[in-house]
């Protein structure tokens, strides 16, 4: 556990970063823009009392719930694979998209059909409450690659801008739930800093837009 006044915050790199760094300056906090032009994983933030720790998205909650963060962001999307022990304090409402069920347009139900993800927990746990049978195959990226070399018969992964399905001949059969960033604690640097977690946590609330 940190014992001193510095607030470590996991940072995923990446799309997520570039919004959520947005966000703290539109909240009054100096943060650097990026990290482009670095490969170093330990940031000091001196002006707003923080260091930032540059992660790997699914590896925030886990920095969070060991206490080597006492804080992070990471997509809700990973909050409900990963399902650690961490509180969620804040929906930031960045890095927006939806958690879908995909195929191709000409598909028909089978029985026991292959589901191509990165979210295994999450799909596993979706089909199992509609009582459907399914072989959960795990992937890393190019999700959509799955259903068109037959691979899997669905696949569940993020949509944002449709982008990606349209270009490659498929549709969102259901969503399964909206996705945007979260503000996470680790519970005991909860406690023991949080005034300035609480703080940083208000002036974060301000600068989230009005229904996000
Ligand atoms: N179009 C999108 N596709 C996927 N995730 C998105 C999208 N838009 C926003 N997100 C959010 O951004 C998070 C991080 O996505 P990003 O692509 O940066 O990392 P990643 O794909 O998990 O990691 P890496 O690229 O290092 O393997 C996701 O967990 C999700 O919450
Ligand atoms: O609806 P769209 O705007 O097209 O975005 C959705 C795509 O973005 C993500 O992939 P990502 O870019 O993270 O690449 P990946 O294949 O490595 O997961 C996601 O897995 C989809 O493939």
């Amino acid at each position: 556990m940190t014992d001193t006044g510095v607030l470590k915050v996991a940072m995923p790199k990446g799309r997520i970063y570039k919004q959520a760094s947005k966000l703290f300056r539109e909240a009054g906090l100096s943060i650097p823009e990026d990290f482009d032009d670095t490969r170093r994983l330990i940031i000091p933030v001196a002006e707003a009392n923080m260091e930032f720790i540059l992660a790997k998205p699914v590896d925030v909650p886990t920095y969070v719930e060991y206490g080597v963060a006492d804080i992070g962001i990471v997509g809700k999307d990973v909050l409900m694979e990963e399902n650690k022990d961490v509180y969620e304090l804040l929906d930031l409402g960045i890095a927006r998209c939806r958690m879908s069920v995909i195929g191709l347009p000409d598909w028909k139900p089978e029985i026991n059909p292959r589901v191509a993800t990165k979210y295994p927990n999450v799909a596993s746990q979706y089909f199992r409450e509609r009582g459907q049978q399914v072989e959960v195959i795990k992937l890393n990226g190019s999700i959509e690659l799955a259903p068109l070399i037959g691979l899997a018969d669905r696949i569940v992964d993020m949509v944002e801008t449709g982008k990606t399905l349209k270009e490659n001949g498929l549709v969102e059969m259901e969503t399964l739930f909206q996705v945007t960033s979260r503000l996470i604690a680790n519970r005991v640097s909860y406690r023991l800093k949080n005034h300035a977690i609480q703080a940083l946590c208000d002036r974060l609330g301000q600068a989230v837009p009005a229904g996000s």
